[in-house]
Parts: C-alpha cells; structure tokens; sequence
C-alpha cells in the first residue's frame, strides 16, 4: 500500500543519514525520498535523489516536487580539515543549505536540523540548550550559522544538537571505524583523557528524532545524546572490550599530543534533562546498549558484505 506521507532525507548516503532512513522503513509509514551526491544502494525501495544540495535553485524544485511532510537534514561537511582550508564552502553547505530548506514551510511540512555539540568550546561541559555557544573552527562556526539561519526563518524546526558513533556503509573513517581498524590491525593509538562527549549511536538517535516528531509538537534546540559522559579514551577502552580487541594498545594521551595547535573543545558534553522529561527515551540514551546494538548491526553488514 502506497504511504500517504512523504519525507526527505539529506545525506541519505552519510553515517547517520543511512541510519533514520533504515528506522523510518522499519516502522514508520512514510514514503522515503534521500538526496546525496553519491547514489547509496542499501535500502530497498528508498527514492534516490542525485544532487548537489549547494545547487540552489535545484534544490528549491526539489522540495516543490516532492512536497515533503517531513525534512530531516543530515547533510554536512563533517570533515573539520576540510572546513578550515576552504571556509567559504563550508558555510554553503552547513549553513546556507539549512537556511533553503527552512524557507520551504508549507503549514503541514516538519523540519529537523542535525547540528553537533562542536559548537561549544568545551571548557565546561554539561551544556543545555541555553547555554553559551562559542565555537572553535570553521566546522563548528558554520554548524552554529546553520542553526541560526533555521530558526530565522522557521521558529518551528527542531534543531537537533548530538554526538553520533556509527559506521558507513561503504566503510568509512568515523571515530569508531578508525578505532576498529587500527585495534584490528593492532596498531597502538592515541586515547585522549582529557576530551570528553556523550555520544549515542545513529541508530538510537533517529529513533529519538522520529519520537519527537511523531509524538510531540516539539520546537527549537534540543540536545540529543547518551547518559554517559566518557573521555574518548575511555569509549576506545569500551570499543576494544565490546570487540575483544587487545586494549593495552590504546595509550592514555591529552589532545594536544596529537593536534598541536588546538582548535576541538575539549568537554562537549550534553546535557539532557530537557529530552528525558519530553521523552521516555531510557533505552536510546543507554549507550552500552547503543554501542551493543552498532556491534550487531557491524556483524550483519560484514555478512551481507
Ligand atoms: N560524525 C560526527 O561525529 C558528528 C556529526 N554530527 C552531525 O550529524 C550530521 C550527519 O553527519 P554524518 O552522517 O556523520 O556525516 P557523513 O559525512 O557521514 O554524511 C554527510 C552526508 O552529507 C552529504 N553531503 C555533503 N555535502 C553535500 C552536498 N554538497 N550535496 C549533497 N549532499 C551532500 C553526503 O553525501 P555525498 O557526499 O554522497 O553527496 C553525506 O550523505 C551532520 O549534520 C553532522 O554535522 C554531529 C555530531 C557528530
Ligand atoms: C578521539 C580520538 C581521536 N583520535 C584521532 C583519530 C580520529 O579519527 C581523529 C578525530 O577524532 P574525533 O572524530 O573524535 O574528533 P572530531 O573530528 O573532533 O569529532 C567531531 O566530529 C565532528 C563531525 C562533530 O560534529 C563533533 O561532534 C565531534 O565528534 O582524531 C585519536 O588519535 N585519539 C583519540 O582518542
């Protein structure tokens, strides 16, 4: 049977892109229409879109050709060098492609915002909503610009602030598949103490993000992530644990071993106390659950594979 609602997903080829389209097929009635450059193939029945989002006036036909109920965008430039050497291009795509999607507001059209908790410069940590943003490269100014461009034009969009773990699909480079590659191949690396998140895993966020819009009139910025907050050398250890790899090979190090002329906050955490009393959302911030879960979704993609 034909859905009777429509939703767009950007960066339907991205980590988590590829994870709210595969929640959204399992148990949500919508059609699912995806932009990306790259044509993904993991999800049967999934309407692809090839488009380059900064392709404007593309873009705006789009949206008026489909008619969506719902947008989520996941589309970014995630890679921090790249938005440092080229600040111009950053900005198109993190802040100026939010911006087009959120002046297309037909009444019925809901609109969520993935945004990253890189805004912060991380010398406190524990941030709510409300707190100061202070962003320190070119990836986070332009995720920060990007947030404000929403909500100027659209008080009614959801502005999602998170910190995903997950995987591609084709293999990527994310936190986690660097970690797992380099503890398989036992490499020793780095483990930074002094850098802390509350990450939560693609697959528990989208499902967080889907409650929120099915069950909610929700509006504005709302953190989204797990109930731990973790040094990343502290996730590595539980990486290599969850995995049986050998974690004797991650080396407690600060952050400034390895990027000298520090630009990356150090304590991003989230606060979530907003989320937990608009939600019950107990086993989608449990991040040993998040990350068993990523293990056995890993195993079912290496045997699909
Ligand atoms: N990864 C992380 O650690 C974190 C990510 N976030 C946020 O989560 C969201 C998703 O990130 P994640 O899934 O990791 O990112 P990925 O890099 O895995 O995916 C990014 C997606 O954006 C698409 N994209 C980028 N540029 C364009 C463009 N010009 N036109 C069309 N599509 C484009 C890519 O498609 P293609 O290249 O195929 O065109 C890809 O599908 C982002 O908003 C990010 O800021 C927040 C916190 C942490
Ligand atoms: C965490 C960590 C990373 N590294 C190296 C390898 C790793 O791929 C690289 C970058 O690490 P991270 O991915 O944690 O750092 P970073 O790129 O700063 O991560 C950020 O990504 C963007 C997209 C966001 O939005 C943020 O929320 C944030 O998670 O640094 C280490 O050597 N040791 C470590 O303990």
């Amino acid at each position: 049977m034909q859905s009777n609602k429509k939703v767009l997903i950007t960066g339907i080829s991205g980590m988590l892109g590829k994870d709210i389209a595969r929640i959204i097929k399992k148990n949500f009635d919508y059609e699912i229409y995806g932009i990306a450059r790259d044509k993904p193939n993991y999800l049967e029945g999934l309407k692809l879109i090839s488009l380059d989002l900064t392709n404007f006036q593309d873009l705006e036909t789009v949206l008026a050709n489909i008619n969506p109920d719902l947008i989520i965008n996941s589309a970014a430039n995630v890679n921090i060098k790249e938005c440092e050497n080229n600040k111009k291009a950053a900005f198109k795509i993190n802040a100026d492609v939010p911006k087009i999607l959120a002046s297309y507001q037909p009444s019925k059209t809901k609109l969520v915002h993935i945004s990253t908790d890189s805004i912060f410069d991380g010398d406190k940590g524990n941030y709510d909503e409300a707190a100061r943003e202070n962003p320190l490269n070119n990836y986070a100014k332009s995720k920060l610009a990007g947030e404000k461009k929403i909500l100027q034009q659209n008080k009614n969009a959801i502005i999602a602030r998170t910190n995903i773990v997950g995987f591609h699909i084709p293999w990527g480079s994310s936190l986690v598949e660097w970690g797992l590659d380099s503890l398989k191949n036992q490499e020793t690396i780095y483990g930074f103490t002094d850098t802390y998140f509350n990450p939560v895993y693609t697959k528990q966020l989208a499902r967080i993000i889907m409650k929120l819009v099915e069950n909610t009139n929700y509006k504005g910025r709302i953190n989204i992530a797990s109930d731990q907050f973790i040094s990343k050398y502290e996730f590595l250890v539980k990486l290599a644990q969850l995995f049986d790899y050998n974690s004797d090979l991650i080396e407690p190090s600060s952050i400034e071993r390895l990027y000298t002329n520090l630009k990356r906050p150090k304590n991003t955490t989230l606060n979530i106390d907003k989320l937990k009393q608009t939600l019950d959302v107990e086993e989608d911030i449990n991040l040993d659950l998040g990350l068993k879960e990523l293990r056995d979704d890993l195993k079912n993609y290496r045997k699909e594979d």
